[in-house]
């Protein structure tokens, strides 16, 4: 499963917002998710359940259908503080650099009121613009301090053996870059890697690092007054990104009123139901200027930022496996009980070894239940398809 990082200076509210994506609320439960580590958090991707437009009653095993619509866990990992020079091993550095290493997209948390400088101490007017900055000048130097890590021998090798690309893909292993990509990287350069300058390193180093760790911003705090104008620098200076406003705090507050039975939040409409009698007038401001807020800015953005990591930054689908391709059900009954989140481009085989790798392995054909048509191996699913897959397994 792909795994989303937050990265981000301290006090911007990286904490509040893993937060607000992981914890749990009773509507949606606990998944049997084993803690490999306190700052691993399970959140939801969200999408319409078939179970609607098929007037079916669905029974989800691996995910989880409030009101069709679908929750399906994925991963996030609250990256350790990051401070200037980690890439030198500085303050948490190796400790960020090893979290992020097993994330295969990150979202840069910024603090979108300016109110906290680049080391996360109070102050007014800074423009986050220069954090995202830094945080991606920070990875560029860390990608290439392991790059160029025994250069010189490793380019007189790659030289002699004239095998370049496979030698930096073995060289970055452990950053999922492939040989193909690092082909693509490298293809405007001299094909003598020992004659590469030092700033033609380094602009490889930031190829790589855009190809193989995607990025978006949550411009986080977006419920201060003057964020707004920030959020506009942002979108200005990272045309190329994803720049998506957050208020981590009230999607924390409302997660929260929920669990303590005094709201029933609907998420899928930006908008809650006061279901406690006995509130204090304090509790009913915040609560009212909270129903403001989600009005106004449709949301607090952070499934917004969820669903569209992986959705659009990550490029995936949703693909829904079945063994019964008339009552879309599984073996025991259960009606559209797996939701898969998969890359674009997958094929029915591909899902197929998905499933289990002798599924894959026998496998004979696959079934369109929705169009009720046979489909073959190499036939690319789409967002939403509900497939069988018929194999000698
Ligand atoms: N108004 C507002 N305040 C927020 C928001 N998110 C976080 N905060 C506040 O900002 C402060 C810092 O939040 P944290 O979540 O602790 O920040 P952090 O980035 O995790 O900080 P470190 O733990 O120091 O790395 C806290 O007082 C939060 O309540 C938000 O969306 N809006």
């Amino acid at each position: 499963m792909a795994i989303l990082g937050l990265v981000g200076k301290p006090n911007v509210g990286k904490s509040t917002l893993f937060n607000a994506m992981t914890e749990k609320v009773a509507d949606i439960g606990n998944y049997p998710f084993t803690t490999i580590n306190p700052n691993i958090g399970t959140s939801f991707v969200t999408s319409p359940c078939p179970c609607k437009e098929l007037g079916v009653q669905c029974n989800p095993n691996n995910s989880k259908c409030i009101n069709g619509i679908r929750y399906i866990p994925v991963e996030i990992i609250d990256v350790a503080g990051l401070v200037p020079e980690a890439h030198k091993g500085k303050g948490m550095g190796n400790k960020f650099l090893d979290d992020l290493r097993q994330a295969d997209a990150f979202i840069v948390v910024v603090d979108a009121s300016g109110k906290t400088d680049l080391e996360g101490n109070p102050t007014e007017n800074h423009n986050p613009v220069e954090d995202v900055k830094f945080l991606l000048d920070e990875l560029d130097m860390w990608i290439y301090g392991i790059l160029t890590k025994n250069w010189d021998k490793l380019s007189r090798k790659a030289h002699q053996q004239k095998n370049t690309a496979k030698l930096i893909a073995e060289q970055l292993s452990g950053l999922n870059i492939s040989e193909e990509q690092v082909i693509n990287a490298i293809c405007n350069l001299n094909d003598n890697p020992t004659k590469w300058t030092d700033d033609e390193l380094l602009n490889l180093a930031k190829t790589l690092r855009k190809l193989s760790k995607p990025m978006l911003i949550a411009a986080n705090k977006a419920d201060y007054p003057g964020a707004e104008e920030n959020i506009k620098k942002l979108k200005e200076a990272f045309k190329d990104y994803i720049v998506i406003p957050t208020s981590a705090e009230i999607e924390l507050a409302l997660k929260r009123a929920e669990k303590a039975g005094i709201i029933k939040y609907d998420r899928a409409n930006n908008d809650f139901e006061i279901i406690s009698e006995s509130l204090n007038d304090a509790q009913k401001n915040a609560l009212n200027y909270m129903k403001e807020y989600l009005k106004k800015h449709n949301g607090t953005g952070i499934q917004e930022l969820l669903n569209r990591a992986y959705f659009d930054l990550l490029n995936m689908i949703v693909v829904y496996p079945v063994e019964d391709e008339n009552k879309y059900c599984d073996k025991k009954g259960n009606v559209l009980p797996d939701a898969y989140l998969v890359k674009k481009g997958t094929t029915a085989k591909d899902l197929a070894f998905k499933i289990h790798t002798d599924i894959g392995n026998k496998f004979i054909y696959a079934v369109d239940a929705r169009k009720k048509i046979r489909i073959g191996a190499d036939h690319e699913l789409k967002d939403g398809d509900i497939i069988k897959i018929v194999s000698a397994a």
